[in-house]
């Protein structure tokens, strides 16, 4: 139980540390999107370890394989399954682990819950079985992009103390954060972490922080109350996470340290006379419901719990005892989580994105009233993206119709038909 997510577009993760492979079944993926191993793979060398001398050293390459749902390039409406093979695993690191629990590590509480241990390597509870969950989210980044031109952007905005401030969440981009091994899009700041995560994983030890995300161009209307709003989804998706321990969305804990007038958004309109909110202390969300504007969000990630230190424990027998923690670890997740954060951030608005067609963008809105156009946010947004899309598919159809039935010398009246063809209410 508890290894599928989501309702329409939901992953099912399967696989441990140090088993034969981790992956993914991803269901739900629209036909006809543009899918390579590519797409998966640039994703899965932001998350893989081994990838400096910051994250765990153990060495896997982390290759994707495809195996089913993807024909020519496109996908074709039924499961995306994504393979990788586990290659570079060293179970007798985890021999004194085997008989003693590591503080705070999930190897306890695996034990209580199922009366058996599968210490390896962290077993089903490794940031491995994260792979799978990047694979997915690197097919909804697709999906949200080719469908409402949906960015999603995370960098570290914190480790330990030193912490990154006056970020701007309209520009920030993929390629600063990428441009330094911990993430983060700030060179200064962006030193100073490294510094800082080196010095502790010399000493043995290890350092937590946060993760910020942030995601452009959502559509209005995204998000289900009551139940399933989207901050609720999205907090669900993050916690969801290995080593994650809280989670806010734009002002968050923050923002009970101002009164109501200093908190709200004013609303106003822009020079198209959409209704744009004029600050984002809602963080892009207003009740369970995205409201146009950029979505921001934070996850904590606590330090890593299996460290080079001698700490008190007992054995699975009912012995105290002490442990020093073996095999190769993180000595900070921030750095492979940023992937991780934006690939469930991902997997909530794919989500989303496919209630809200099937249930809101299905019949035209009545005009006037809030419904038409729809005049919350920048894209305004999943209707009139996809509507566009739709109608400019639709003309070129009519368009080749009638070079066709010209061709064929029909003579104008077929291509007149064609081109005059009324389009479908969406
Ligand atoms: C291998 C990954 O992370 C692993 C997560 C992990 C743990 O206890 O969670 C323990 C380490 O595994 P091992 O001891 O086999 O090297 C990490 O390296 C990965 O994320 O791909």
């Amino acid at each position: 139980m508890g290894n599928t997510f989501g309702r329409l577009f939901r992953i099912s993760t399967w696989g441990e540390s140090h088993g034969g492979g981790v992956g993914v079944t991803i269901d739900g993926v629209p036909p006809h999107l543009p899918l390579a191993v590519e797409d998966i793979q640039a994703e899965l060398a932001r998350r893989r370890p081994g990838q400096s001398r910051i994250v765990t050293p153990r060495n896997e390459a982390d290759a994707a394989e495809i195996l089913s749902g993807v024909v020519d390039g496109l996908t074709v409406g039924t499961p995306v399954a994504v393979l990788v093979r586990n290659k570079d695993h060293r179970s007798g690191d985890y021999d004194t682990n085997a008989v003693a629990y590591r503080p705070s590590h999930a190897d306890a509480t695996y034990d209580a819950k199922y009366g058996t241990r599968a210490v390896a390597g962290g077993g089903r509870s490794s940031a491995r079985e994260t792979i799978g969950r990047v694979a997915g989210g690197a097919v909804a980044k697709k999906m949200l992009a080719a469908y409402a031109g949906v960015e999603i952007v995370g960098y570290v905005q914190r480790v330990l103390d030193v912490e990154l401030t006056d970020v701007d969440h309209a520009t920030v981009a993929e390629a600063d954060v990428e441009a330094n091994m911990i993430r983060c899009p700030h060179p200064p700041t962006a030193e100073r972490m490294i510094d800082l995560v080196d010095g502790i994983r010399r000493t043995g030890n290890s350092v937590g922080g946060v993760v910020e995300v942030v995601a452009r161009n959502v559509p209005a209307g995204l998000g289900s109350p009551v139940f399933d709003k989207l901050e609720a989804d999205l907090a669900k998706a993050c916690m969801s996470l290995p080593a994650s321990k809280g989670f806010e969305v734009g002002s968050g804990f923050d923002g009970t340290r101002l009164t109501g007038f200093d908190h709200n958004d004013p609303f106003r309109l822009d020079a198209d006379g959409r209704t744009r909110a004029a600050s984002n202390r809602s963080g892009g969300i207003q009740g369970g419901i995205a409201n146009g504007e950029t979505i921001v969000l934070r996850v904590a990630f606590k330090p890593t719990s299996t460290i080079g230190r001698v700490q008190q424990t007992v054995t699975r027998g009912g012995v105290e005892t002490e442990l020093r923690g073996k095999g190769r670890h993180d000595p900070c997740v921030l750095p492979r989580a940023v992937p991780m954060v934006e690939a469930m951030v991902a997997l909530v608005l794919a989500d989303a994105l496919m209630a809200q067609v099937a249930q809101c963008e299905l019949l035209p809105r009545p005009p006037g009233g809030v419904g038409a156009p729809n005049p919350l946010g920048p894209a305004a947004v999943a209707g009139s993206v996809l509507a566009a899309k739709q109608a400019a598919l639709r003309a070129a159809a009519a368009a080749a119709a009638a070079a066709q039935a010209a061709a064929a010398g029909g003579g104008g009246e077929g291509a007149a038909a064609a081109a005059a063809e009324p389009e479908p209410a969406l």
